[in-house]
């Protein structure tokens, strides 16, 4: 099946944990170019979906496609079928992945955080990397840190380099799970300045957040999410104007 026009796409998609299902089958589709916001009340599965898209996490049953990979399906109950390990691994070098706490490592500066991956996982030459991360530094704003470790910087600097970290790999799509929860609220601007740039540098973006004023902004569609299915879909405004979910306008009234 010819899959290519879709960066993503979720067939029916569950997640379990032992018994407790968290994902119930999830249905979407993620065009390239495009920014998918993913929102919903805390608990109802958008991490565990980001995961599975990145292969942390296996699914239990449905299709999950990412470009014209099938990176697991299962029949329920039934066996469940997977890539290869070496498949896997080449695609999860195509996604990149930003998470709410940083994750930099701690003994690296944030140039060396930024050569890693390249490095160690593409093995490309050191001279080469270096330049390209000096260059995504600029990008995020963060030439003259190139050389300070993790905690010389604040949350926001951290989290900027992070998603350089992430930009490196030369991902064809971006995962964000709720990249600016961590922050002082002063430092959030910065943050979303920068996948703002992303988004308009056309980028195929999900992201998870609770920043309702940027996800209007840069979002081109928005799925909300509850108790491990899609509720919603569309404008989060028009969303709560035509109350249909009760979860779903109870949420949105706190956070818009
Ligand atoms: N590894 C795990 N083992 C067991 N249960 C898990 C695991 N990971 C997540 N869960 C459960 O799955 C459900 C969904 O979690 P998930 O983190 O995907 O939700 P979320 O919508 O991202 O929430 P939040 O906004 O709080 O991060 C929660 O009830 C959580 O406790």
């Amino acid at each position: 099946m010819k899959t290519a026009e879709s960066v993503v796409r979720a067939e029916g998609v569950h997640k379990s944990y032992g018994h407790v299902e968290v994902l119930k089958g999830i249905d979407l589709t993620v065009a390239p170019g495009e920014v998918m916001c993913l929102v919903g009340p805390s608990g109802s599965g958008k991490s565990t979906f980001l995961r599975c898209i990145n292969h942390l996490e296996t699914i239990n049953a449905g299709r999950l496609y990412v470009g014209d990979q099938l990176i697991g399906y299962a029949e329920r109950g039934g066996r469940i079928h997977e890539m290869r390990d070496k498949e896997i691994a080449r695609q999860r070098r195509g996604i990149g992945m930003v998470f709410q706490r940083f994750n930099l490592f701690p003994h690296m500066t944030a140039l060396q955080n930024v050569m890693e991956a390249p490095v160690q996982v593409k093995k490309r030459p050191k001279g080469e990397v270096r330049e390209q991360a000096r260059q995504l530094l600029d990008r995020v704003g963060l030439a003259d840190k190139a050389d300070s470790y993790p905690s010389q910087l604040s949350g926001g600097q951290q989290q900027r380099v992070a998603i350089a970290r992430a930009l490196a790999m030369q991902p064809e799509l971006m995962l964000f799970d709720e990249p600016t929860s961590a922050l002082d609220p002063e430092l959030v601007g910065e943050v979303l300045d920068v996948m703002r740039g992303l988004a308009e540098a056309g980028m195929t973006m999900i992201v998870v957040t609770h920043e309702m004023g940027f996800a209007r902004e840069v979002g081109d569609s928005f799925v909300f999410m509850d108790g491990g299915v899609v509720v919603e879909s569309g404008d989060p405004r028009a969303v709560l104007a035509a109350p249909r979910h009760e979860r779903t306008q109870a949420f949105l009234s706190k956070v818009l």
